[in-house]
């Protein structure tokens, strides 16, 4: 996997050199999704019999969770496309620093090993480039199901004889949080009602792998998930859902570049607020069942945006509707509700041309004519994405050094945009610590 740290604490570095200016045309074949299969792979802790997951995509996340999942003793066949896992052996159930600072969704271990071996020893995950994204609601109700909790060290040390069903209200939609409860209590003493869940489709994907698991769940997909706790779960075979935000990725790319693409294995109605906003950018757009067609209509139109919880607009395409907006007409607002830092692209689009002001949590962007290739700098996942996209806009050569983030979230990106006619190729450009 290009980029992929040669050891723990030593990243290879590469950097993108776009050759701006092409429209994207042609085919392109969606992965599955980063997203629901972090929580999948983590679901195979709550079974001694293996795990079958399949289309697992070749990320970088997913090689560290693999090493995780490795470290503590789960048996491990397969490193993307089809995975098994055996969580049979007594387990070490250890997330240590070295991985969980590399990966915040390494605390997607703490509910399944509380639950199955009532122990568990998990770094803290700390902050990241985007903010400061606590974990107190996944502790909260952990805590409420029974588990003692402290912290001790940076790590977060837990043990539970048997976690308890319980009422759990979480008053902030949080992803994760709602995952890592929703696999503790499927092993729980009892019911368990989570309240204000999140609604994502990685949770209901997560919730149906489980369901075949032998979970008894209601409510995914609802923000009142009820679960019934049994004493054990069995494999199964799951395939992980498309990527929502890795498919909008490639219909923002092909708008910003008056492109014509054809995104096959995709899930349409996962994407109902994206799709509107490319319609209303001047996007054509037509689906099926599995595919989605965009042609642009006309000049881009640009659109305004306000990010919240699913089913609204994602934050994690925020990033590359600004690179879109930057050359669309007129003036349009992006203001971010999630994430309190996640605005880090902005500087780096100013480097190509763009006029965008940031003012609190909403981003005002001037439409300009025309972005000039230079040398940027990604810093977090999707402000990676959104620099690529503006290097397929702006005219002569970018260049997006430390892609390192692009590598945790987006499959052979460069292969998939070559293959649409972008002229973009990987370069090494050193190593970080
Ligand atoms: C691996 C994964 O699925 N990552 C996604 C997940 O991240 P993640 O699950 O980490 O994000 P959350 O949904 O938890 O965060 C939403 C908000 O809740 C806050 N919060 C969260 C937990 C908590 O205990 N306390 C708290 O205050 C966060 O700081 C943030 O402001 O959802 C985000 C929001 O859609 C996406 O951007 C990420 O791509
Ligand atoms: C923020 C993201 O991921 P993570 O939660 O894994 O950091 C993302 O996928 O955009």
């Amino acid at each position: 996997m290009g980029g992929s740290g040669s050891s723990l604490d030593r990243y290879i570095v590469d950097r993108l050199i776009i050759a701006g200016g092409q429209p994207l045309t042609g085919t392109v074949e969606i992965s599955g999704a980063k997203n629901a299969a972090l929580p999948i792979l983590c679901a195979a802790l709550l079974t001694a019999q293996p795990l079958r997951v399949t289309r697992v995509p070749a990320l970088r996340d997913v090689g560290t969770l693999l090493r995780l999942l490795r470290g503590m003793g789960v048996e491990v066949e397969g490193e993307h496309g089809e995975v098994v896992l055996s969580a049979s052996t007594a387990l070490e159930p250890l997330a240590s620093y070295d991985l969980v600072k590399t990966m915040r969704a390494s605390i997607l271990v703490l509910g399944p090993l509380l639950a199955r071996f009532g122990h568990a020893r998990v770094s803290l995950p700390g902050g990241c480039a985007i903010g400061e994204r606590p974990v107190d609601l996944h502790l909260k109700g952990l805590q409420a199901m029974g588990a003692h909790l402290s912290v001790e060290h940076g790590y977060i040390v837990g043990s539970a004889t048997r976690l308890q069903g319980a009422r759990i209200f979480m008053d902030t939609v949080t992803v994760t949080g709602t995952e890592n409860l929703m696999m503790a209590a499927t092993l729980a003493a009892g019911t368990t009602v989570l309240e204000n869940a999140a609604r994502e489709p990685e949770v209901v994907d997560l919730a149906q792998c489980l369901i075949a698991m032998g979970a008894k769940i209601k409510g995914h997909g609802t923000d009142v998930i009820t679960i019934e706790g049994v004493e054990h779960l069995q494999g199964t075979t799951h395939p992980v859902m498309p990527d929502r935000i890795e498919t909008g990725t490639f219909l923002v790319a092909a708008a910003a570049t008056g492109g014509d693409v054809l995104l096959r294995g995709v899930r349409p109605g996962t994407l109902d607020a994206v799709l509107d906003k490319l319609r209303e950018a001047n996007a054509r757009i037509r689906c099926t069942e599995e595919t989605i067609h965009l042609t642009m209509a006309g000049p881009n139109h640009g659109v305004s945006l306000r990010t919240a919880p699913y089913p609204a607009f994602p934050t994690d395409m925020q990033a590359q509707f600004m690179a879109m907006n930057a050359v669309a007409q007129g003036t349009t607002v992006i203001t971010e509700t999630i994430f309190e830092n996640r605005f880090m692209h902005v500087q780096e689009l100013r480097r190509l041309g763009a006029n965008i002001e940031v003012e609190g949590n909403a981003a005002i962007i001037r439409g300009v004519s025309q972005l000039e290739g230079a040398t940027v700098m990604a810093t977090d996942l999707r402000a990676s994405a959104s620099l690529v996209i503006a290097g397929l806009i702006a005219q002569g050569e970018t260049v997006v050094d430390r892609i390192y983030h692009l590598d945790r979230g987006y499959e052979t990106l460069e292969q998939k945009l070559r293959a649409l006619g972008a002229e973009v190729r990987r370069e090494r450009s050193g190593t970080i610590e």
